[in-house]
C-alpha cells in the first residue's frame, strides 16, 4: 500500500500524460465533427437550370435550383424564380421576327442576376415552344423557323449553357406536365399511385393519365420507366382546343356570311366590341374547320347576350362525337380510356376556375353559378373587378362554360368523378406545367432505376459516427483506468 502511494508520487508524468491524451482525443473528436459539418455545408451548394415556356399567349422564364450533390434524388428540384416576358407569345412576332428574341431581354437579364455568376457557364437554358408555334408552323414553316432562329440567336449570346430552342410536340407537352405534377408530389420515388394532368393553354389542351386499360392508339401511348417502376401513360393534346382558339372556333361557328353583328350568349349583356373578321378567320383552327364565306377584310360588332344555357349549346357544338374508330373516344374521333384516379388541372383551368370561385364546387353547383355569372351585365362586372385585365374579364363566361363542357362532355368527367379534379396552380412552391418535367428529362435527373441509397441520410450518418467515436473513447479510457494500472505499476517496479 505504502509502495503504491510511493510509486504514484514517484511518477509525476502519469497525470499529465492522461491529461495530454484526453485533450488529444477531445481535439480529434472536435476535428471529426467539424469536418463532417463543413463537408455537409459545402455540399449544399446549388445548381440551376432555366426553361423558357414559349406559350401561344406569352412567354415565361422559369429558373430551377437543386442541391448540387442530390442531382438524382427525387423531389430535390425546386422553382427558384419566374419572370413573365412582356408582350405576347413569340409566334405573334412573325411580321418582325427579330423582335421575338429581343422580347426576352428583361427576363434573361433577371436570370443573370438571380443565378450566381460562377454557375452561369454550367447552367443549361432550354426554350420550348408550344401550340402557338405549332399553328404558325402549320401556316408558314419558313416564318416559324425564322422566329425560332431569332430567339436562338438571342439566347446564345448569354453566358449560360444554351441547349436549344424547339417546338415541342403535343405528346411531349402532355407527358412532361404529367412528370412535373408527379415529381412534385413525390409519387415516383415512393411508388404511389400517380395523378393525371390536365393542362389548358390558349391554343391547345392536354390530358394525360395512367390507365389500367389498353391504350388502343399507339400515338396516345407513352411508356416510362422511372425509379425502377413502369408507367403506361395515356396522353392526348388537342390542337385548337386551348381556350383562345376554342373561342375563335365558337365565334366562327356563330358568324354567318356577310354578318356585321354577332349576338353572343357567351359574353355579358352590354358587351360591345368591334372586331375584325380576320381576327377570327385568320386562325388556322378556323380555316381548317371550313370558315364562313366571309369578307376577308372588314369588321363585325361582337355583342353579348349573357345566356349560359345558349352558350353551353354553342360550345357543345365544338365537340364532335359522331365518329369513333376505337372502343371509346373523347371527341373528334380521338381514342380515350375512361378517366381514372385523381387529376391536377392547371394553367388556364386554374386561372379561370379560381376567378369564378369554382375550384371546390360540384359540377352541378358550377353549372348553376355559371348561369348567374353569365347573366350579370357587363358594366356591373367591370365595376366589380376593376383590377382584372379587361380581355380576361370579358371572356370568363365563355372560358368557364368551355372548361365545364370540355371536362364533362369532352373527357367524360361525370358528377361522381368531378371531385377527383383538383384545380391547382402550384405544388410545394413550384408551378404545375410542362417546363420542370422537360428539364428533368433532358438533364437525366429522373433515373430509370432507383439509385442505391445509403440506409441513413448524410446528417444521421455523421451524428451516429460522432456518437460512436465518443462512446468508443469513453470505453477506452475506462478500460485503461480499470485494467492497465497493475501493468503500469509492475513495469515501474521493474525499473
Ligand atoms: N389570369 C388569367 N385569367 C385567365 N386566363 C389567363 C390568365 N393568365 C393566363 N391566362 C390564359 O392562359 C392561357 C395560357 O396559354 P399558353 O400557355 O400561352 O398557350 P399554349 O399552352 O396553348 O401554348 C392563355 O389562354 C391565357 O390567356
Ligand atoms: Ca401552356
Amino acid at each position: 500500500m505504502a509502495d503504491q502511494r510511493e510509486m504514484k508520487e514517484k511518477s509525476p508524468w502519469h497525470r499529465p500524460l492522461i491529461i495530454f491524451i484526453t485533450v488529444l482525443i477531445v481535439l480529434a473528436i472536435i476535428a471529426l465533427v467539424t469536418t463532417a459539418v463543413v463537408q455537409n455545408r459545402t455540399l449544399q451548394k446549388y445548381k440551376y437550370g432555366i426553361v423558357l415556356d414559349a406559350g401561344s399567349s406569352h412567354t415565361a422564364v422559369y429558373i430551377y435550383e437543386w442541391p448540387a450533390e442530390k442531382e438524382n434524388n427525387t423531389g430535390m428540384v425546386q422553382q427558384k424564380h419566374t419572370c413573365d416576358v412582356k408582350g405576347k407569345g413569340i409566334s405573334s412576332y412573325y411580321t418582325s421576327v427579330e423582335k421575338a428574341g429581343l422580347s426576352l431581354r428583361d427576363c434573361m437579364e433577371e436570370a443573370k442576376e438571380k443565378i450566381p455568376t460562377w454557375r452561369h457557364r454550367e447552367t443549361p437554358v432550354y426554350l420550348g415552344a408550344t401550340a402557338g408555334m405549332r399553328l404558325l408552323r402549320k401556316m408558314n414553316e419558313t416564318l416559324s423557323d425564322q422566329v425560332l432562329s431569332s430567339v436562338e440567336g438571342f439566347l446564345q449570346v448569354y453566358p449560360f449553357m444554351y441547349q436549344g430552342a424547339r417546338i415541342i410536340s403535343g405528346q411531349e407537352e402532355g407527358a412532361y406536365g404529367w412528370i412535373t405534377v408527379n415529381y412534385l408530389s413525390d409519387n415516383f420515388h415512393r411508388a404511389l399511385p400517380t395523378i393525371g394532368a390536365l393542362d389548358l393553354g390558349g391554343a391547345s389542351t392536354q390530358i394525360t393519365f395512367v390507365s389500367r386499360r389498353e391504350v388502343e392508339s399507339p400515338e396516345n401511348s407513352i411508356h416510362f420507366r422511372l425509379y425502377g417502376n413502369d408507367y403506361d401513360v395515356y396522353t392526348h393534346s388537342f390542337l385548337c382546343y386551348g381556350k383562345d382558339q376554342a373561342l375563335k372556333q365558337a365565334l366562327a361557328q356563330q358568324l354567318k356570311p356577310g354578318d356585321t353583328q354577332l349576338h353572343d350568349p357567351c359574353f355579358h349583356r352590354g358587351y360591345n366590341q368591334t372586331k375584325t373578321w380576320e381576327s377570327v378567320t385568320g386562325s388556322p383552327c378556323v380555316s381548317a374547320q371550313g370558315s364562313p364565306a366571309s369578307p376577308p377584310h372588314g369588321n363585325f360588332t361582337h355583342l353579348g347576350t349573357g345566356n349560359a344555357a345558349l352558350c353551353r349549346s354553342a360550345v357543345r357544338r365544338l365537340f364532335n362525337s359522331s365518329h369513333c374508330q376505337w372502343g371509346r373516344c373523347s371527341f373528334n374521333g380521338v381514342f380515350q380510356p375512361p378517366v381514372e384516379g385523381t387529376f391536377g388541372a392547371f394553367s388556364a383551368f386554374y386561372f379561370v376556375m379560381n376567378f369564378l370561385n369554382l375550384t371546390s364546387a360540384t359540377l352541378e353547383d358550377s353549372k348553376e353559378k355559371m348561369v348567374q355569372y353569365c347573366s350579370r351585365p357587363w358594366a356591373e362586372v367591370k365595376l366589380s373587378y376593376p383590377s382584372i385585365k379587361e380581355k380576361y374579364l370579358a371572356e370568363y363566361c365563355f372560358s368557364g362554360t368551355y372548361i365545364l363542357t370540355l371536362l364533362e362532355n369532352g373527357y367524360n368527367f361525370t358528377s361522381g368523378k368531378w371531385s377527383d379534379i383538383n384545380f391547382i396552380k402550384k405544388i410545394g412552391g413550384s408551378d404545375a406545367g410542362w417546363t420542370l418535367g422537360y428539364m428533368l428529362n433532358l438533364t437525366n435527373m429522373i433515373p430509370a432505376e432507383a439509385p442505391d441509397t445509403p440506409p441513413l441520410p448524410h446528417a444521421g450518418y455523421v451524428t451516429i459516427m460522432a456518437l460512436f467515436s465518443l462512446l468508443l473513447t469513453a470505453l477506452l479510457l475506462l478500460a485503461c483506468k480499470l485494467f492497465s494500472r497493475p501493468a503500469c505499476t509492475q513495469s515501474k517496479q521493474i525499473i
